[in-house]
């Protein structure tokens, strides 16, 4: 059930708005889009298998426009929301510089034809994987979890978490389980991202009546989820050294960052209910930005030395 009033959304008649191609390119949430692109590109390229360069090449950037096509049809959805949030408000459709047809058309086009390259020129599991993935974020969280349940980003998450999977079974044209612990991985990792900006623009969130977490259950509980989701991601990141499947070149940095994750999160825990700065969670969501980054490197830089290791060995 929508919370605010969709009216706005309605398009007069067959008008043309004047976007730029800039507008349009904003409807792609590129800067999101690049560290999820970038995560699938690690599932790629971490893959046991030799891919052609230009079937890689072709993956990643059908990958890359259907998550943009997902961020367009999120923004075309969530129009109301973002008109009354002050950190959307001037997001192309609320500000009216696109109409909300039009980027529901760039939307749907785009995704169409991401999820058709990659079946036709790649393999149909990664296209059918990608599919799932457009769908989960644009149907599933946006238009039916994101206003109903402050559970929404953990189930929703999943969308996120999904990208190196897909990756994965571009190379592989399989799903493996060190490609579902990299999928883990995001999964405990969105949570603290997501929660720990929730926490200091709850305001935005209450105003827009979207049922995110610090508005529902309270900032303290907030707080012990967030640091709960620590504790369980920390040993999570480490599993893939754990296994076998990398080296200490990916493993010690792991440690690192989970621990850095744990400690940032527990400053979080322990902000005082009387913080209105909230400076620990605004080091924390800086700070997932950086481990999550950091962590895909890391396990980029160990397969790249793997390769390169057995190439010196051969
Ligand atoms: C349901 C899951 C998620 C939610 C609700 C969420 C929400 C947000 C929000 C609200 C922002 C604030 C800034 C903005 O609008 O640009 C943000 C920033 C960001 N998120 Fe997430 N996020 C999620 C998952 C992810 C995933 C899976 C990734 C990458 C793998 C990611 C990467 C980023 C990045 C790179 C930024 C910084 C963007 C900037 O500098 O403007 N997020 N996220
Ligand atoms: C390959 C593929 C399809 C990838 C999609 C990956 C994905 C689901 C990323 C989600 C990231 C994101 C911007 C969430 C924002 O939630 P929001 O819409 O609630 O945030 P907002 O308030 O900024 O719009």
């Amino acid at each position: 059930m929508a919370l605010v009033d969709n009216s706005h959304m309605e398009q007069v008649g067959s008008r043309m708005s004047e976007a730029t191609a800039g507008d349009y390119f904003a409807l792609l949430k590129p800067r999101v889009m690049s560290l999820v692109v970038f995560t699938a590109f690690v599932g790629l390229v971490a893959a046991p298998v030799t891919i052609n360069p230009l079937i890689a090449v072709i993956a990643i950037l059908a990958i890359a426009i259907g998550a943009g096509a997902s961020g367009a049809l999120n923004m075309w959805y969530d129009a109301d929301i973002d008109a009354v949030m002050t950190r959307t408000a001037s997001r192309p459709v609320p500000s009216g510089r696109v109409l909300p047809g039009e980027a529901l058309s760039f939307g749907l086009v785009l995704s169409a034809l991401s999820v058709m390259t990659l079946g036709v020129l790649v393999n149909w599991l990664s296209a059918a994987l990608l599919a799932f993935t457009i769908f989960f974020y644009a149907v599933i969280y946006t238009m039916w979890l994101k206003r109903w349940t402050p559970q929404n980003i953990v189930i929703g998450g999943a969308a996120g978490a999904f990208p190196p999977v897909i990756g994965w079974a571009a190379a592989t044209g399989a799903i493996s389980l060190e490609s579902v612990i990299l999928f883990l991985i995001i999964f405990l990792w969105t949570p603290p991202h997501f929660w720990a900006l929730a926490l200091f623009k709850s305001g935005d969130y209450e105003r827009a009546g979207i049922p995110m977490m610090p508005n529902v259950a309270g900032e303290a509980s907030t707080r012990r989820q967030i640091f709960a989701y620590a504790v369980i991601l920390a040993p999570i990141g480490v599993l893939p050294w754990i296994l076998g499947y990398t080296s200490a070149v990916y493993g010690v940095p792991a440690t690192l960052l989970g621990v850095s994750f744990v400690w940032y999160s527990w400053a979080v825990l322990r902000m005082p209910d009387s913080d209105r700065v909230m400076k620990p969670a605004k080091a924390l969501f800086g700070y997932s930005l950086l481990y999550l980054f950091a962590i895909f490197a890391a396990y980029l830089a160990d397969s790249v030395v793997a390769r390169v290791l057995v190439l010196g060995g051969a």
